[in-house]
């Protein structure tokens, strides 16, 4: 993971882009100090992370970044293993240096369990505040949308945000191996995704950052597909933004390259160019298609999206409402 970072300016490691490839982060962008306060913070919200010595200064504690602790670096930080006394799963920890420039979110909460309220959200107006993805994600669990890291908590300290999440344990980046996947896998993979979209659509989340380093994929367990980096979301329920198109038929260059050869007659490029038209097609058609109880109303769906829908991507929907995609 290390091998993949570069060091840049201000101190940061940022994730590489294609042109810096084998660029490499030194060890000292990599030191997070934790103070014995921030310590007891994590310990009293029952939180616990691996800590080291700080390499520059051996008397300090930092974050350790050992192999098993560190997960990866981000443009805005480090994400490391971590546990919960409030969860079973294993969780993986941001957390995000300040003074960052960061994107953040005004809400006000709700009800006996202090729901984001999400109209307040929408306007981004009310009393709270706080990191954007910590928004979306809490949003998103409280909604209990799948395939999304859960959110477990989020902490303000003087020097750090941190946010606390599932950590999805086994999965990989789509971008790394993209090109060791099947056409099957592939369908597969890019119907979960579109699904996740649409459930994300219809809570009026944007993730706005799709592409294949934000799709990991657990081999090991059918291909499944999980959806992270939220620092990019975007709250509206005109239920016309992202839908898939601005996002996913846009942005995962790589991935609609590998679509438009296996689907055949061009039939990304016609569902494009009727999302250009009418922006939320995709997705009400994916819920018309999943509703019609017999072929009459079926055939109500347009012929393009009729035919990626029954033979490519083939959805169900949940008495829940949230689309899923059958293998
Ligand atoms: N919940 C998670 N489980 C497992 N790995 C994760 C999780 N969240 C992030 N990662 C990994 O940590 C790394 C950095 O995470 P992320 O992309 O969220 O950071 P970022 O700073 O927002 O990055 P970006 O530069 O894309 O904005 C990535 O390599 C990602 O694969």
């Amino acid at each position: 993971d290390i091998g993949k970072l570069k060091s840049d300016d201000t101190g940061y490691c940022l994730k590489s882009t294609k042109k810096d490839l084998g660029s490499s982060c030194s060890a000292k962008n990599l030191e997070y100090p934790v103070s014995v306060n921030e310590l007891d913070l994590l310990k009293q919200n029952g939180l616990s992370i691996k800590t080291q010595s700080c390499p520059s200064n051996p008397s300090a504690t930092c974050v350790s970044t050992d192999r098993q602790s560190l997960i990866g670096a981000g443009t805005y930080g480090l994400v490391v293993r971590g546990r919960s006394k409030t969860v079973s799963f294993p969780l993986a920890m941001k957390f995000i240096k300040l003074p960052t420039k960061l994107d953040l979110v005004s809400f006000n909460v709700a009800g006996r369990y202090n729901r984001i309220d999400l109209k307040s959200l929408i306007e981004n107006k009310g009393s709270e505040q706080s990191l954007r993805e910590a928004v979306a994600l809490r949003l998103l669990t409280e909604y209990e949308v799948p395939l999304i890291p859960k959110y477990v908590s989020y902490l303000e300290t003087s020097s750090y945000r941190i946010l606390a999440m599932e950590y999805l344990d086994g999965y990989e980046e789509l971008s790394k191996i993209i090109d060791q996947l099947s056409s099957k896998d592939l369908l597969f993979i890019s119907c979960q995704t579109a699904a996740i979209v649409c459930n994300l659509d219809q809570i009026g989340v944007s993730h706005d950052d799709m592409h294949e380093r934000n799709i990991l994929v657990d081999r090991r367990n059918k291909n499944k597909v999980n959806l992270i980096d939220f620092g990019g979301a975007h709250f509206s329920l005109k239920h016309d933004h992202f839908t898939s198109t601005s996002n996913f038929f846009k942005q995962p260059i790589n991935l609609l390259g590998h679509l438009k050869r296996l689907m055949k007659d061009d039939l990304i490029d016609k569902i494009q160019s009727h999302e250009r038209k009418e922006l939320g097609r995709f997705c009400s058609m994916m819920g018309k298609m999943v509703t019609s109880k017999s072929e009459k109303y079926k055939e109500e769906v347009p012929y393009d999206y009729r035919v990626l829908f029954e033979k490519y991507w083939k959805f169900s929907q949940t008495n829940k409402k949230i689309f899923k995609c059958i293998s």
